[in-house]
């Protein structure tokens, strides 16, 4: 079936891109809001689509929890996490009564949600449309990679943890995108060692390296390992994101900055995730010659 409406809709946006995971808690919505707020940091314009219907977690990550999205003449207006509008979101959790409210529904109206967050949007022009799924391969991805057909979205990256890597889950979701015809342009090692808060050092608490194998295995791009990082955890459960988090010292007075792209760059795991930015944005260059 065809869905020019949302061919229409995606032309003003650059790239499409689908965050995956095999497993549920292992960052993947993490993983989304910092790439987001990583190619926002170098002057993108970025949106981020949570299709997590179930479990929507990107208003809590970005602070925007309780906004609400506005119907426009031009459609339905995201919600934006910063001044400069250089970050945009929408979620369900925007059109819920309350963060207690729960989606119980079946796959046909799930399928209605996610063709009118992608044809109803006006997002504008975006050099990045980054969708957070649900974790394993559900309702909500067959429905967006339908809908997404004609527009051909960019392609996945797959989040997996140092111990899920040995379940064979990720490997289902690989396989998962090999079906639909979905290109794989990396694969994130989350979780993968510690970073002490003290003195910066890494610590590998588990094994680490398996998510390189794996990609090396399975023939995708290696993105990159980001560490368990206590000042990420503590940016994403404040309520004020433009505080600079401080776990060593929970009493000082902390920085305040313009927005969540400027606070994220005080944080450590803001430089390995820039570098995973820069394969990301490569691998896209790559694709698209
Ligand atoms: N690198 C990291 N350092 C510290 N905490 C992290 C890191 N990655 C994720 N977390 C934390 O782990 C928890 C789970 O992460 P997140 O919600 O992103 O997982 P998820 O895979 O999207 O889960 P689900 O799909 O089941 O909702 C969150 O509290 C998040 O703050
Ligand atoms: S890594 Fe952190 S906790 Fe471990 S010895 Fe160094 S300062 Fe102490």
């Amino acid at each position: 079936m065809s869905h020019p409406e949302v061919g229409e809709r995606l032309a003003s946006v650059k790239h499409v891109v689908l965050v995956l995971s095999g497993k549920g808690g292992v960052g993947k919505s993490s993983c989304t809001v910092q790439l987001a707020l990583s190619l926002a940091s170098r002057g993108h314009k970025v949106g981020v689509l949570d299709i997590d219907l179930c479990g929507p977690s990107i208003p809590r990550m970005l602070g925007l929890e309780g906004r609400p999205i506005h119907q426009a003449s031009a459609g339905w207006v995201p919600v934006f996490a910063d001044s400069d509008k250089r970050l945009a979101c929408v979620s369900i959790g925007f059109l819920l009564p309350s963060k207690d409210s729960s989606v119980v529904w079946r796959g046909p109206r799930k399928n209605a949600m996610i063709k009118r967050f992608l044809a109803d949007v006006y997002w504008g022009d975006l050099d990045y449309l980054l969708i957070d799924t649900p974790p394993g391969t559900s309702d909500e991805h067959l429905a967006v990679v339908e809908y997404l057909q004609e527009w051909n979205p960019d392609g996945a990256v797959i989040v997996t943890t140092p111990q899920a890597v040995a379940l064979s889950d990720v490997k289902k979701e690989i396989n998962f995108c090999t079906t639909v015809g979905l290109p794989l342009l990396g694969l994130i090692e989350n979780m993968s060692g510690f970073v002490c808060p003290h003195c910066a050092e890494c610590t590998n608490v588990f094994s680490t390296g398996g998510g390189e194998g794996l990609a090396k295995h399975m023939d995708i791009p290696f993105l990159g390992r980001a560490p368990i990082d206590p000042n990420l955890v503590m940016l994403l459960e404040q309520e004020d994101k433009t505080l600079v988090p401080n776990v060593n010292d929970p009493n000082a007075e902390q920085i305040k900055t313009a927005s969540m792209v400027e606070t994220y760059q005080h944080c450590e795991l803001s430089k390995v995730f820039a570098d995973i930015t820069d394969k990301l944005e490569l691998r896209l260059q790559e694709a698209s010659k």
